[in-house]
């Protein structure tokens, strides 16, 4: 693509033995993309707002969230004209990588699941995918307990029949007869198995205890925070069917995770062989996680109960379940914690390259850089030998590195390394060039320099699969 003389201009920040060569090049710092393809560096010019950071949004997210952006460096909008987004904000949008432009650094999740995000090819491409844990944790625990008295009492039976009778005219003849159809149970005293013991499922067991209930859980990567917020008396069972074999009540808190070793249908015929004939299933963590056909037969035997925060095509009209239109994080307070977390986190990716509640790159978060210096975030493969080889950039250019980070997770790897701009004795190094260096190496994925304007000097080096638009 071609540059516009204006743009090629402002290309030309070097480095030299005195630092940068004026404060004009300062602004200087690259205000294009570059993009390295498996046949070569190009170059794309989108003609972004200068300045600022595109946000774009799907769903509705709440505005008190979004008012978290400084306006002065940020933009949002529901769509922007191709390769003109620096980072995505979503709720449940099923994302399509189609939907991923080349300029894209950084997707946020506001919400705790991200099984609508194709995480794992987020990864191969550089692109860190966030979360915000907890942020809605209180507004579905809420929605649980309301589960457990809507499974304990034929309330939403109890409710129509009421409409039905008042249609009639019968309500005051009929309703002490007919109250005898709509009996239940008290949760006191019955047991509550939680599988899945994190930020919603802790709250839940902490709750039903205060309520009077038995608990008894099952996560095998309990972690010490949720651990300390649990009830004193809850039992620690080693499998979901020793823990559910005991339990009246079930929720389900887990993570949706596709293929080998995750958790599609992991409430399946053999889990429910293990129900007792009246327990109560409350799924507000994922439709998917139940296998329906094995559902249906349990309901089907007349005493259990299912209610689920989602769609499912077989049990959406059995008597025995009731299905809500995922509700568990629609109030203004989880909606409003839940884009103000995602909104800062964003913002300091974007502005410092720190890394929190991502759920595909390590935590990293290097001091503030010195003033004048530049910070330059690489992220490669998770293979031997890059750390040396991204060091040795600088080194050959004798470049000083003021502080760096290199923290890796699974496949990935990410450095954060800010440098000194005034190099004794070195030649005359363009940004850009240097840029291009690092990023071109086999196994960089992507690399962005923190300084100066805000949405400049972002390359990724896209591998052969993903085609130049
Ligand atoms: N209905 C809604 O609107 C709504 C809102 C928020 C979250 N959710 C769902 O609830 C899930 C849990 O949310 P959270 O905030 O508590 O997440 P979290 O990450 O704090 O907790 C999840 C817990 O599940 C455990 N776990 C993972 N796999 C497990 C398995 N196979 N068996 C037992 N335990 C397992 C983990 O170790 C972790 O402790 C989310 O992943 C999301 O899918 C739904
Ligand atoms: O955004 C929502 O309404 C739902 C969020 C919820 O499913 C989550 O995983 O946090």
């Amino acid at each position: 693509m071609l540059f516009t003389t204006a743009a090629a201009r402002l290309t030309r920040a070097t480095i030299t033995r005195r630092g940068f060569t004026s404060t004009s090049a300062l602004n200087g710092v690259p205000t294009v993309h570059y993009d390295h393809f498996a046949s070569g560096w190009n170059e794309n010019d989108e003609p972004y707002t200068e300045g600022k950071f595109h946000i774009e949004t799907f769903n509705k997210i709440s505005p008190l969230g979004l008012a978290r952006f400084p306006p002065a460096n940020y933009e949002i909008a529901e769509d922007y004209p191709k390769n003109n987004a620096h980072a995505i904000l979503l709720r449940s949008h099923k994302l399509q990588e189609s939907e991923v432009d080349i300029s894209v650094r950084a997707i946020a999740r506001c919400g705790a699941g991200t099984n609508n995000v194709p995480v794992a090819r987020m990864t191969q491409l550089g692109i860190p995918v966030f979360n915000t844990p907890g942020a809605n944790a209180n507004a579905v625990k809420e929605l649980v307990l309301c589960g457990l008295f809507l499974g304990s009492r034929r309330l939403v039976d109890g409710i129509n029949h009421m409409k039905k009778l008042g249609e009639e005219g019968l309500q005051k003849e009929r309703v002490e007869k007919d109250k005898a159809m709509f009996g239940g149970r008290e949760i006191a005293g019955k047991t509550l198995a939680i599988i899945g013991m994190g930020h919603i499922g802790a709250a839940t067991a902490r709750e039903a205890s205060a309520l009077g209930m038995e608990t008894v859980g099952y996560d095998p990567g309990l972690s010490i925070e949720s651990a300390l917020k649990l009830p004193r008396q809850i039992q620690i069972m080693d499998s979901i069917s020793s823990a559910v074999a005991k339990a009246d009540y079930i929720s389900l808190n887990i993570p949706y995770i596709k293929g080998e070793g995750g958790t599609h249908g992991i409430i399946g015929k053999e889990v429910i062989s293990h129900f007792k004939d009246d327990a109560v299933l409350l799924n507000f963590a994922r439709g998917e996680l139940v296998d329906s056909e094995a559902m249906k037969e349990f309901l089907d035997r007349g005493d259990g109960r299912y209610i689920s925060d989602f769609p499912d095509d077989l049990l959406w009209d059995h008597k025995n379940s009731i299905l809500l239109p995922h509700l568990g994080a629609s109030t203004e307070e989880a909606e409003e914690t839940a884009a103000a977390m995602a909104a800062d986190t964003i913002q300091s990716y974007l502005e410092h390259g720190t890394v929190q509640n991502s759920v595909n790159f390590p935590a990293a978060a290097l001091p503030e850089r010195q003033k004048g210096s530049i910070r330059i975030t690489v992220v490669n493969k998770n293979v031997p030998g890059m750390l040396a080889t991204i060091s040795d950039v600088f080194a050959r250019h004798k470049i000083n590195i003021q502080q760096q980070i290199n923290c890796s997770r699974g496949d990935v790897a990410y450095n954060v390394i800010d440098i000194d701009p005034v190099v004794e004795g070195a030649e005359e190094i363009n940004l850009k060039d240097l840029q291009k260096e690092l990023t071109m190496h086999e196994g960089v994925l992507s690399s962005r320099l923190i300084f100066g304007m805000a949405g400049a000097g972002y390359a990724r080096n896209i591998d052969a699969s993903h085609e130049p638009p």
